[in-house]
């Protein structure tokens, strides 16, 4: 299986766009990969099959890889059901990340099943978690793993500009597994700030792979009033 221990207090690139977004398409998502390569990241976080596939060949990184789905009978769409993980794994990544937040998954499926899944195809899994708690439950269940990329897009987690520091503290004194801090993260500064927090590493999205937000942030510079919000994707679900 997959060790982390080559990534600690390495950049991971989470390269991601969706139909919706102006970079969608795997020979794009490849590229972007390589450039994050270029820049020093040691792995990636992607989206989708296709893309996981393009990044696998040109950037020649391991990935953390998830789909975004969503069903009719849940809120959880990241790798949602036993069907996105066995495409995962048939896409060769060598992490499987997926919601492991305190919600009900669609199909009735038990996120344990999912978790044994993964493990008996050699792959490690990722906890994407919104709270302590759940941080804590991901990891007695077999995380190898935890990220907070959930936190802020939880109704029952808190809605922090940056990115939850509070929780990669509080997770890295309790957890034997590495905890990676995601979500939000855009200066260097903030980098130091969840490093000092015990983070094993920061994974990193649109503040790097989503120029639409970068340009956003310098527009909101010239006139923060009148400026468009753009949304990062998240399926949609948030602002
Ligand atoms: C909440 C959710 O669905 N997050 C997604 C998870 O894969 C991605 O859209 C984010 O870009 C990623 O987590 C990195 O975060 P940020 O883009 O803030 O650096």
């Amino acid at each position: 299986m997959f060790s982390f221990a080559e990534l600690k207090g390495r950049l991971i690139v989470s390269c991601q766009a969706l139909p919706d977004e102006p970079l969608y398409g795997a020979p794009i998502m490849g590229r972007m990969a390589l450039a994050a390569k270029e820049g020093g990241a040691a792995a990636i976080r992607a989206q989708g099959t296709a893309d996981i596939r393009a990044i696998r060949e040109l950037a020649g990184l391991p990935v953390f890889g998830l789909i975004k789905r969503s069903y009719a009978d849940s809120d959880i769409y990241i790798t949602p059901t036993s069907g996105e993980v066995r495409e995962l794994i048939a896409a060769g990544c060598e992490v499987i990340a997926l919601d492991m937040t305190d919600r009900v998954r669609p199909q009735g499926e038990r996120t344990e099943d999912l978790v044994a899944l993964i493990h008996a195809a050699g792959r490690a899994v990722l906890a994407d978690i919104s709270t302590y708690e759940e941080g804590l439950e991901a990891a007695g269940i077999g995380a190898d793993a935890v990220a907070t990329t959930m936190s802020g897009y939880t109704p029952y987690s808190p809605q922090t500009d940056g990115p939850d520091i509070a929780l990669v503290k509080r997770l890295a004194a309790a957890l034997p597994v590495p905890v990676f801090a995601e979500g939000r993260i855009r200066t260097g500064e903030e980098v130091k700030a969840v490093m000092q927090a015990g983070a094993f590493a920061p994974i990193i999205g649109s503040a790097i792979t989503r120029p639409q937000c970068i340009a956003a942030s310098f527009a909101r510079a010239l006139a923060p009033e009148s400026s468009r919000s753009v949304r990062a994707d998240h399926d949609g679900r948030t602002g």
